[in-house]
């Protein structure tokens, strides 16, 4: 396991192109906004990468996480006689990085963290034994990942008295706390205080601070998620301003005399007999003004307020092919993905369970369904290899499913879910939390209804991908957009779309699937068939819940700098037009999903594997 994170040396180039990576204003502000901090390593590693330092996000993260430990150290030598600067190598670069930190009362944050994190894995990168307080900080707001340490109450370091006599496992732990803790700058707490006390008061006392620490951490909690919160609508509201700013600009110089947008006639969403939307042949689509077309599939913006102008691409399938994980002896089950849907109520029991199997048979390892209890036992009948769980009408749904959530590695909500609003309510709730542990979320369904109602659910999640038919994508551009959709240009509505989603991925599916990250448009119009039988979209986010897994974990460098969701999305599209092409060939016009899903192994190995 070492090896894989610490596999060979840092070169002094590449731990300065790290920490400069590191040190940007938005690096600092992400890590100190969230416990979950494993999508801000992705975006370092995968910015590392651009420069051509190849490391995944797990050995930027030890990294970062040895060098805070030798500057801290390095600053409590100096504190003492000056001379510790030498085991610093970057002590000006951290410096000028860590000073300007919030500071925090390094004896709030319980010492039994720090304690407990060195004592119980032992991984620490650089073996050193001594862990710096504000380091521990660190760990808990935004220096580990939720999966690998789970969040852990902070309590008191509360003395429980040991016996003289005691095992020398239990003696070397007194020494190693002793040493791990800075013993030496706090005064020494007296054994005497709790000398008269009995063992049933010092429980009492222990559990009494116990509930105190966890009441403030949860404080804390909340104030923080609460000063997240608007931090992210500010810059969200920042760049949508400065979007309209550039837009606008761009749409002078391309046409001075071309009319608004918003002075187009507003068109009433329609669905045609034979739902073609319009404007989706390359060749009579017309690029707005903020876009141009770059080649096909791929069309980029002129312009990008985030990211380089991405390079261009032919094809998207090799990429796809990149993100798949190798087969490989050495994984366990769970590994390759633990894909979790949220839907499935009395009247909708064939969509959960056709998303739920689309993700095995693409390549998931373990498939939950989280439904209603009278789905429960229809669902598993279908189908011995899902596992089911029938807690979504339960009174505490929410926190039902969020047991589970540490161990799953997407969520798919919204196949069957309905619409009754106790349903929609928890539904809410399972993103609010799944977002807070930044699990990829895709949304289909009566999901992309609630979000339609309430689009803060997940509106700026970047790990969030929607998968709207033309029905739903429409209800959802008159919830966000002011203007009307271009009847003309379903391109342009999707980028739009997702813009003013906060440039969440959107996935128009229909004649031609158009997905857009609010940067870029891809296309998918890979061959399928007429056949529109009720179902292909819930295969399409099921496979999807698999693929965004692999594509979010993959090492960025596989990725060419396009955003791992576009990826998947384009995988998943691709994947359910093949499934239907084979399935109509084999079955006409008698083809179900149930003959799709038939089809995901053998189309899987012809698009990706072969
Ligand atoms: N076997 C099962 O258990 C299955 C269960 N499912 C589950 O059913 C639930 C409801 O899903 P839903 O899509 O039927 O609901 P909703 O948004 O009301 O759409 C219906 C309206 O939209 C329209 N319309 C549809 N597509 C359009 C298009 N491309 N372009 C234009 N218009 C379009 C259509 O219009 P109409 O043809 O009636 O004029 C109709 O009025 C959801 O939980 C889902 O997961 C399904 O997954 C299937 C398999
Ligand atoms: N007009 C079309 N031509 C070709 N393929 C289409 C067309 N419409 C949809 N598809 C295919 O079906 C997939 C699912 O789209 P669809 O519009 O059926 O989703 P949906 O309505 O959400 O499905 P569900 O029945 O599961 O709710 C698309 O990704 C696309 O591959």
């Amino acid at each position: 396991m070492l090896a894989n994170t610490r596999g060979f040396l840092w070169s002094d180039v590449e731990t300065r192109a790290l920490l400069d990576i590191w040190g940007e204003q938005d690096v600092q502000t992400a890590l100190d906004g969230n416990f979950r901090n494993s999508h801000v390593y992705r975006d370092v590693a995968c910015r590392l990468g651009e420069m051509g330092f190849d490391r995944t996000p797990e050995q930027c993260r030890i990294r970062v996480k040895g060098l805070k430990r030798q500057y801290y150290q390095a600053k409590e030598g100096i504190k003492k006689n000056g001379h510790y600067r030498k085991i610093c190598k970057f002590y000006d670069e951290m410096d000028r990085i860590l000073s300007n930190r919030p500071h925090i009362d390094p004896q709030d944050m319980i010492d039994s963290v720090a304690i407990g994190d060195e004592a119980m894995d032992g991984t620490e990168e650089e073996g050193e034994g001594i862990d710096h307080p504000q380091e521990a900080y660190g760990e808990s707001t935004g220096e580990c990942s939720y999966t690998e340490h789970p969040v852990k109450l902070e309590y008191p370091s509360f003395p429980i008295p040991v016996p003289v006599s005691n095992s020398a496992s239990v003696g070397q732990r007194q020494n190693h706390v002793q040493n791990s803790t800075p013993a030496a700058t706090r005064p020494k707490r007296s054994k005497k205080r709790y000398a008269n006390l009995s063992l049933d008061k010092l429980m009492e006392k222990f559990l009494e601070q116990s509930m105190e620490a966890e009441e403030s951490f949860y404080k804390y909690e909340e104030q923080r998620l609460k000063v997240e919160d608007r931090r992210r609508e500010a810059e969200h509201a920042r760049e949508l301003q400065m979007l309209q700013v550039l837009g606008q600009m761009f749409a002078g110089i391309a046409s001075p005399a071309a009319p608004h947008p918003q002075t187009a006639p507003c068109a009433p969403p329609q669905r045609p007999h034979n739902p073609q939307p319009a404007g989706c042949s390359n060749q009579t689509a017309t690029p707005g003004p903020a876009q141009a077309i770059v080649s096909f599939p791929v069309i980029e913006r002129a312009f990008s307020l985030r990211s380089p102008s991405p390079r261009n691409m032919e094809n998207m399938i090799p990429l796809v092919k990149n993100i798949i994980p190798p087969w490989t002896s050495k994984k366990h089950k769970g590994q390759d993905g633990r894909v979790g849907i949220i839907g499935g109520c009395q009247e909708y029991t064939g969509a959960p369970y056709f998303a739920a199997i689309s993700a095995l048979k693409v390549g998931a390892d373990l498939s939950h369904v989280f439904c209603t209890k009278d789905a429960a036992t229809v669902i598993k009948s279908y189908s011995p290899e899902l596992i089911v769980h029938p807690v979504l009408d339960s009174p505490n749904a929410v926190a039902e499913v969020e047991k589970w959530l540490p161990r799953l590695h997407s969520v798919v909500v919204g196949p069957g879910l309905g619409r009754d609003d106790k349903l929609l309510e928890n539904a809410k709730g399972i993103i609010e939390k799944s977002r807070s542990r930044g699990i990829p979320v895709i949304i289909d369904a009566d999901g992309l209804w609630l979000v339609a109602q309430q689009p803060s659910v997940i509106q700026g999640y970047q790990m969030g991908i929607l998968t709207p038919n033309f029905m739903e994508f429409s209800r959802l551009y008159e919830a966000m957009c002011r203007d009307p959709l271009d009847m003309n240009d379903n391109r342009r509505n999707v980028m739009r779309l997702s813009e003013a989603m906060g440039n969440l991925t959107v996935v128009l599916k229909g004649e031609e699937d158009i997905i857009s990250d609010g940067d870029k448009v891809v296309t998918c119009s890979h061959e399928g068939s007429s056949r529109r039988c009720g179902g292909q979209g819930d295969l399409l986010s099921g496979s999807l819940g698999a693929l965004a897994h692999w594509a979010y974990t993959s090492p960025p460098e596989k990725r060419h700098g396009i955003k791992p969701s576009l990826i998947a999305a384009f995988g998943a599209c691709s994947l359910t037009r093949q499934c239907n092409y084979q399935a109509f060939h084999r079955h006409g016009r008698a083809t179900t999903t149930t003959d799709m899903i038939a089809e995901i192994g053998t189309a899987f190995k012809k698009l990706f594997e072969s």
